[in-house]
């Protein structure tokens, strides 16, 4: 589906529910399926969870989750300590792009017995289900959280267990301490200290339901439009001041743009007085990748410039991020200059007319460019990406009186 996509109102105002965060989701999916007595509440409606939920309760021989980074990773973990189960865990063509020898070398060294079907180092994967009865492990940290994850969801149904040691820079530490957090409300004991994480072993755990709270990262949307209209005041329900999730730093960024955020009891308030624009902005986002692609077009729909660093996994995402994020934003007469881990904007005052962005089967692409459309009408191709975090996004858009209308492909 391509739409284009525009909006004339100065003044944004309206209440929105967005779904529960795809990160505590699957988080919690795993642990529930190794400890049924968890229960969980506003879980995501997001294809990622939904994969996620159909992948554990699958029986056949060839798990597809798509392309879900998370259930890739967590997955493996899982199936590998499954006795007597045989599954080939794939993906779309991107997940087989996408890198998981560092987290299959660490399970293989736990005892875990995978083989690779394809390309070594990359998904599909086949997995011999085992009793794993190792109590200690090493993982590289710098590329990618989620093999930490991954063996940290496993940890407590290992009879001892587990102690893994971090080498490397820790890329995404948040999503790290959210799985820790996530275990400990569950009622499992474990400590992230220097580079060491400990988990101990917990053959029940007690019955309990967990309330995920809404995703952080779809919220950034939401701060972009305010950022960009002149004046805006949004409501998004079910948020806390204190998060698990590292993307609620978004709230503290966006006031560089003149966007405050009021913490209600769980809910959230967005509001935008009209302000002085900063003259650009710079982040290390080493630590919440998911939100770059919405800064750098907000700065580019505001004529601001901005150097973001700490963006090396961005490569290694739903599509090369960086690349995209200059392509796209080239087009509306920007220039843009990426490294491996960096992209510097420089600010463009008239933005070029007619564009159709790309959205590279990335559905961080598309949002991120939406609420460009206060400051320019466009078009966005194969708009129904979303759906892998956000599936009712375009219909919170229509909320906010944003047009979006289907165009011919
Ligand atoms: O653990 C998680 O839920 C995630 C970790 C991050 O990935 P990396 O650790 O690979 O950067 C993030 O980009 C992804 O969207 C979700
Ligand atoms: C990178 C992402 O997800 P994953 O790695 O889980 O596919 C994302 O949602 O931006």
């Amino acid at each position: 589906m391509d739409i284009h996509i525009s909006h004339s109102k100065k003044k944004i105002s309206g209440e929105l529910q967005i779904t529960g965060s795809k990160s505590e989701s699957n988080r919690l999916l795993i642990l529930q399926a190794l400890y049924p007595s968890l229960e969980v509440s506003n879980l995501s409606n997001s294809d990622d969870t939904q994969v996620m939920q159909k992948a554990l309760s699958s029986r056949e021989e060839v798990v597809d989750i798509h392309h879900a980074g998370t259930a890739m990773r967590f997955l493996a973990a899982y199936f590998a300590t499954r006795e007597g189960r045989e599954v080939v865990l794939t993906g779309s063509k991107r997940m087989k792009e996408r890198p998981v020898k560092l987290l299959v070398d660490a399970l293989k060294s736990l005892g875990a017995d995978i083989s690779y079907e394809e390309n070594e180092g990359f998904p599909p994967l086949r997995i011999k289900g085992k009793k794993l009865e190792k109590d200690a492990v090493r993982v590289q940290a710098n590329i990618s959280s989620q093999y930490v994850s991954a063996l940290m969801l496993i940890a407590p149904s290992l009879p001892g267990g587990l102690e893994i040691k971090l080498d490397g820079q820790i890329t995404s530490a948040p999503y790290i301490s959210m799985t820790l957090e996530i275990l400990q409300n569950a009622g499992v004991k474990g400590e992230f200290k220097n580079n060491k994480i400990k988990i101990q072993p917990e053959k029940e755990l007690p019955s309990k339901t967990i309330n995920i709270e809404s995703d952080w990262s779809s919220a950034s949307y939401f701060y972009s439009i305010a950022a960009i209209c002149e004046e805006a005041e949004l409501k998004l329900s079910n948020y806390r001041k204190t998060s698990l999730q590292g993307d609620s730093c978004l709230a503290r960024i966006y006031e560089h743009f003149g966007v405050i955020t009021e913490y209600l009891k769980d809910t959230i308030v967005l509001r935008k007085k009209p302000c002085k624009k900063p003259k650009r902005i710079i982040e290390n986002l080493q630590n919440s990748p998911d939100i770059a692609q919405t800064i750098a077009v907000t700065c580019l729909a505001l004529g601001i410039g901005c150097e973001l660093s700490g963006l090396h996994t961005l490569k290694i995402k739903e599509t090369d991020r960086l690349v995209a994020l200059k392509t796209e934003m080239e087009k509306f007469g920007a220039r843009v200059d990426i490294t491996q881990d960096s992209l510097r904007l420089f600010p463009v005052k008239e933005l070029a007319e007619g564009v159709s962005v790309e959205t590279y089967n990335d559905h961080r692409m598309a949002m991120a460019f939406a609420p460009l459309a206060l400051r320019i009408g466009h078009r966005l191709l194969d708009a129904g990406v979303v759906s892998k975090s956000y599936p009712s996004f375009w219909e919170d858009l229509d909320k906010l009186q944003f047009s979006v209308k289907t165009v011919a492909e």
